[in-house]
């Protein structure tokens, strides 16, 4: 039986852009996905306790044909239950074992379609503890690979590799298409957030900027100046600007807003974080409702959320710098 962990991840920028070929830097957050897996002699068992539809605790039993005995919409299951699919079918992959069988355990720290990266969490230590359980140890690129390609598989080849690679690797990442790399001396952001208690559903999201784009020119205008915010960003990340970094990432919210992806929850956290005298704040994710992120040194911010309606959580979140790990 071995457990492997992954960090979850705010946006600083770039989130829905990324998706269109701009560059996005998600930064991973001390807040873990934690997958124990164990070998068996077929099937697939998985106990997700975390994860409730409709109020029923998910257990199943089966591959991809086989649905948890729950009531609620084929859909929904499958978008619950596909990732840890997907992920146990790139583990036989890897590990040359079409036939291994698994039961698997998942508890997490990162609220579920909340922005904060759950499902790439879920993914790569899914992969990490399923092939250390076989025997095979990945590298991180690899698994950031592997777990890009479970994405893709459950959202309908619409995702970025930004928040695997961000959880495979840890720490501030930049990814542009294809182009993923660390960014190196990135210190503690003083990251503080705000969460609704809500979840968006990011396939939905992202199809509905695909629309947008496609029948409006400023909705394309709008994601190619997500972009060039992102790289404004860039230039100051690592030096002692925190100040044009919030007000970049105030830009940001903007633009996604525009994009028709903020909510009025998302809405009042950001301002009311901003009113507390945050250097600035955005959703993070792909919106619709779930958590925004704003950079404040003090514990205005931090105070504000926690006292503003609608909020349910607020907390600090640290940089994690370090990625998928066996535990
Ligand atoms: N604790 C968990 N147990 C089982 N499955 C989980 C768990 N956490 C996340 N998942 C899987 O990830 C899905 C949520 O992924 P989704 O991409 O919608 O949101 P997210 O990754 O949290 O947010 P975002 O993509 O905006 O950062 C859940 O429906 C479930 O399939
Ligand atoms: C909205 C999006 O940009 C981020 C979701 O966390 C989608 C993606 O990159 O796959």
């Amino acid at each position: 039986m071995v457990t492997s962990s992954a960090p979850g991840k705010v946006y600083l920028f770039g989130e829905h852009a990324v998706v269109y070929g701009e560059p996005a830097v998600p930064c991973a957050i001390e807040r873990r996905a934690r997958v124990t897996a164990e070998e068996i002699d077929e099937g697939l068992v998985v106990h997700a306790d975390d994860l409730q539809l409709d109020g029923f605790t998910v257990e199943y039993v089966g591959d991809d044909t086989d649905h948890p005995d729950v009531d609620a919409e084929n859909s929904l299951v499958e978008a619950a239950t596909g990732y840890v699919n997907e992920a146990v079918a790139q583990v036989r992959d890897a590990a040359d074992a079409p036939d291994a069988g698994f039961e698997i355990w998942i508890e997490s720290d990162i609220p579920l379609g909340a922005g904060l990266g759950s499902s790439a969490g879920v993914a790569c230590a899914a992969i990490d503890a399923g092939c250390r359980e076989l025997g095979v140890e990945l590298p991180r690129a690899e698994i950031a690979d592997r777990a890009y390609q479970v994405e893709a598989a459950v959202q309908d080849g619409e995702a970025s590799r930004a928040d695997t690679f961000c959880s495979a690797m840890g720490g501030a990442v930049r990814v542009e298409g294809d182009d993923c790399r660390r960014l190196e001396g990135v210190g503690n952001l003083p990251f503080v957030i705000g969460y609704d208690g809500g979840a968006g559903d990011t396939g939905e999201l992202v199809a509905g900027v695909r629309e947008l784009r496609e029948e409006y020119d400023f909705a394309a205008d709008t994601v190619e100046a997500i972009g060039d915010i992102v790289r404004e960003g860039e230039s100051v990340l690592g030096t002692e600007d925190t100040e044009t970094l919030g007000e970049l990432m105030d830009f940001n919210h903007g633009l996604l807003g525009a994009l028709g992806v903020s909510s009025r929850s998302l809405d009042t956290m950001v301002w009311a974080a901003r009113d507390a005298g945050a250097m600035g704040a955005k959703l993070t994710g792909a919106g619709g409702g779930g958590c925004v992120v704003a950079l404040d040194e003090t514990d205005a911010a931090l105070t504000a959320l926690k006292y503003t309606p609608g909020c349910d959580e607020a907390f600090r979140a640290a940089l994690d710098t370090e990625g998928v790990r066996a535990e």
